[in-house]
């Protein structure tokens, strides 16, 4: 179990609430990456869920432990310690402000790009909360992650026969892939529970932006996904899986074959939730556009062009939950001038 040290009651007035669902999502999609028919099973749950959860991935568990006892141990140190490395500008250290239009969670965070030129001047680490040996942690991982990613990628060019076999990994291992890197703390906060027997939100519902997104938790429950009609489920906890996002960019590169998975993160009322998530986006000058390669005769594309330098200006003007895909669709305009008539 995480002993993080208990939070003194915060104002938490501004953040929003919901009732704790009793949904539990057992219909999981789970992995197997040594399975043969992994591949089959992760395009399945690409197109129903945007998400599934991986087991037998092969990372080494100390990657991940070594991880967690860094992030515990930054989250332990006193908030002025903390806000050395922040505020995020993106990147850095937060405190329930998350993005820079008024979104607010139970939680904090630590936001890192993976490109070392944004973080480190002649070998100086800019954050100056993070020790070097954090960063080296850091690094380790984010490529473990990297390597899956790609993996996982290889597999649905494979299963979707669309050309080659890197035809989706290449974007994420060029040396310009737009990659990033999230800890997230959630503190437990009991006050609030037995006040109105409500959770507050950790963070609000939202779509990943990137090509995939890959998040490994404690054992704390928290994560809920909303299906296809829109219910909420809460992901059971697994400490020794990763579970996996379809983003965004995604769903524009399979022209919405696959679907970028709405999904939220509840606080707790006893224990803290630790997570870990690898955001692996393209390099900027990519063209998101559906890949000639799976369109059917005379199909078009749902979206306008766009590069990923395009879509991340206009994500980083929107609040969390807003639907960032709908403006670079090509029904959009339809929709805007039925709107106005
Ligand atoms: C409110 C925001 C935070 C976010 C940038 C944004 O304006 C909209 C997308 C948000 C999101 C969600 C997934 C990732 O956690 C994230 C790093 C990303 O790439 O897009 C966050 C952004 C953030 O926290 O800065
Ligand atoms: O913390 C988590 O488990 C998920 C958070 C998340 O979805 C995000 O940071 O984009
Ligand atoms: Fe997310």
């Amino acid at each position: 179990m995480v002993v993080l040290s208990q939070p003194v009651v915060e104002n938490f007035a501004h953040i929003k609430t919901c009732m704790p669902t009793s949904n539990i999502f057992t219909e999981i999609p789970v992995v197997d990456l040594l399975d043969p028919d992994a591949k089959t099973i992760i395009v399945e749950a690409c197109k129903e869920f945007g998400f599934f959860k991986v087991i037998n991935h092969g990372v080494p568990t100390e990657y991940i432990a070594q991880l967690e006892d860094e992030a515990i141990k930054f989250f332990n140190l006193p908030k002025p310690e903390k806000e050395k490395s922040g505020p995020p500008n993106p990147f850095g250290y937060g405190n329930k402000k998350i993005g820079l239009n008024g979104d607010l969670g139970w939680v904090e965070y630590l936001l890192f790009s993976t490109n070392p030129e944004l973080f480190s001047q002649k070998g100086k680490f800019i954050l100056p909360g993070i020790s070097e040996s954090f960063w080296s942690i850091v690094n380790e991982y984010v490529s473990a992650m990297r390597n899956m990613a790609c993996e996982v990628l290889e597999m649905i060019a494979e299963e979707l026969k669309i050309g080659p076999r890197d035809i989706l990994s290449k974007l994420l291992r060029d040396e310009k892939s737009d990659t990033c890197f999230r800890l997230n703390h959630y503190p437990p906060c009991s006050e609030l529970q037995a006040l109105s027997g409500r959770n507050l939100i950790g963070f609000g519902d939202h779509t990943d932006p990137q090509i995939i997104s890959i998040i490994r938790s404690n054992n704390t429950s928290g994560l809920q996904i909303a299906l296809k009609d829109g219910t909420w489920v809460s992901v059971p906890p697994d400490q020794s899986s990763f579970f996996i996002n379809v983003g965004d960019s995604l769903q524009v590169l399979t022209n919405g074959r696959f679907r970028s998975v709405r999904h939220r993160v509840l606080a707790g009322s006893l224990n803290s939730r630790i997570s870990m998530i690898f955001f692996g986006g393209p390099p900027l000058t990519e063209k998101i556009t559906p890949l000639p390669s799976i369109m059917e005769q005379g199909e078009e594309s749902l979206y306008n062009e766009f590069t990923w330098y395009d879509y991340k200006k206009s994500a980083y003007g929107t609040r969390l939950s807003d639907d960032r895909l709908g403006f670079f669709e090509k029904s959009f305009a339809d929709k805007s001038k039925k709107r106005s008539i």
